[in-house]
């Protein structure tokens, strides 16, 4: 559906060009929820304008539901657009317009019928959950019923791609929460592909099967969302998967000094399909005859499946520890040395 090849994206600088997307190729798939992660600044937001073609690409080739965004100009590039849809941070409603007529401006544009409006609006209203509110005005609607007029205005065409800006970032978790199941939802029912950029892992967790890692414009990690939270490979990825493993909350939990005094290392294990199966804590015991004790554990679950993550601490020296993690290795559970012996 979304094929990125090579695109980079310069900008004059005050002094020197600045790359704000350096040389991305991506591959989002029909009906596929893909996320794109980032910190302010790696390039999201030039990356989602160089989808919907509100910006050219210095170099290569963007290309969305077959049509060739970076090539497409005048009534071309305007038809593509029809199919390329979007909804932002901060909901950009048109404040003097009830929510039926947010939703229908942009059929009205189109040169819809009235009719074909009228039956249009009453079904996305249903669709996002907002009957009774149709000539409400956005400023008597709270953020969260502010997005699902965005997100119906935005599917008042029947696209094909639905691009999501920080859509939940200015929501409490609750509603955030409400926004994504209904984008979910959305998804499952119309088969729409959906690309959402964030800084938040949390979002990436519950609704996205695919996400890439955005840092100073390059993708420096891509994979199914299961994947990458269990095997992060760059330092910025697991800084983004520790926002959800609330990695920081445990460490800050534990008495540093008590933990100093400890004898042995403390460890994070993540468990995986068949080894979340297994009496992994219980056999460790039993082959080296220590009192292994568990710090915290948590599931998780994904768009793709479930992982389980566990806090030991592990009264073991050094070389006993070498012959632990290669024993879990070998079991298929990934470690991490949260504190060395
Ligand atoms: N029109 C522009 N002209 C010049 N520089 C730009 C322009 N748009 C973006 N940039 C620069 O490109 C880089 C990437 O910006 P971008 O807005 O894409 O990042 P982002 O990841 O979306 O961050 P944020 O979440 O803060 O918007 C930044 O250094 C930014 O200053």
């Amino acid at each position: 559906m979304i094929v990125l090849t090579n695109v980079c994206k310069i900008f004059d600088g005050d002094k020197t060009p600045i790359v704000a997307v350096d040389n991305v190729s991506l591959r989002v798939e029909r009906g596929q929820i893909y996320g794109i992660v980032g910190y302010s600044g790696a390039g999201k937001s030039t990356l989602v304008r160089l989808l919907n073609g509100l910006e050219k690409p210095s170099s290569g080739e963007v290309r969305v539901a077959g049509q060739d965004i970076a090539r497409a100009g005048g009534e071309q590039l305007r038809r593509a657009r029809l199919k390329i849809s979007m909804i932002f941070q901060h909901f950009n409603l048109l404040w003097s317009r009830t929510v039926s007529q947010n939703i229908a401006f942009s059929m009205q544009i189109a040169g819809a019928s009235k009719a074909a409006i009228s039956q249009r609006v009453a079904e996305l209203v249903a669709l996002v959950g907002l009957q009774g509110r149709e000539n409400a005005y956005p400023a008597q609607l709270s953020g969260g019923q502010k997005q699902r007029v965005g997100i119906a205005r935005a599917l008042a065409n029947n696209p094909d791609v639905l691009l999501c800006d920080e859509a939940t970032s200015a929501l409490d978790p609750q509603t955030t929460d409400a926004i994504l199941d209904l984008l979910l939802d959305i998804n499952r029912r119309l088969n729409l592909t959906i690309v959402l950029i964030t800084h938040e892992m949390h979002v990436v967790r519950k609704i996205c099967r695919r996400v890439a890692v955005m840092e100073a414009g390059r993708v420096v990690e891509e994979g199914e969302v299961l994947e990458v939270f269990t095997h992060p490979r760059q330092e910025i990825t697991r800084q983004f998967v520790r926002q959800v493993s609330q990695y920081q909350e445990i460490e800050q939990g534990f008495n540093p000094l008590l933990v100093r005094h400890l004898p042995g290392a403390i460890l994070k294990l993540t468990f995986l399909g068949q080894s979340t199966h297994q009496p992994v804590v219980a056999e460790l015991t039993l082959r080296y005859g220590l009192p292994f004790n568990i710090l915290h554990g948590k599931m998780t679950h994904t768009a793709n499946g479930v992982f389980g993550e566990l806090w030991l601490h592990v009264p073991a020296g050094e070389a006993q520890l070498a012959e632990i993690l290669a024993d879990l290795a070998h079991q298929g559970v990934a470690t991490e040395v949260v504190q060395h012996a």
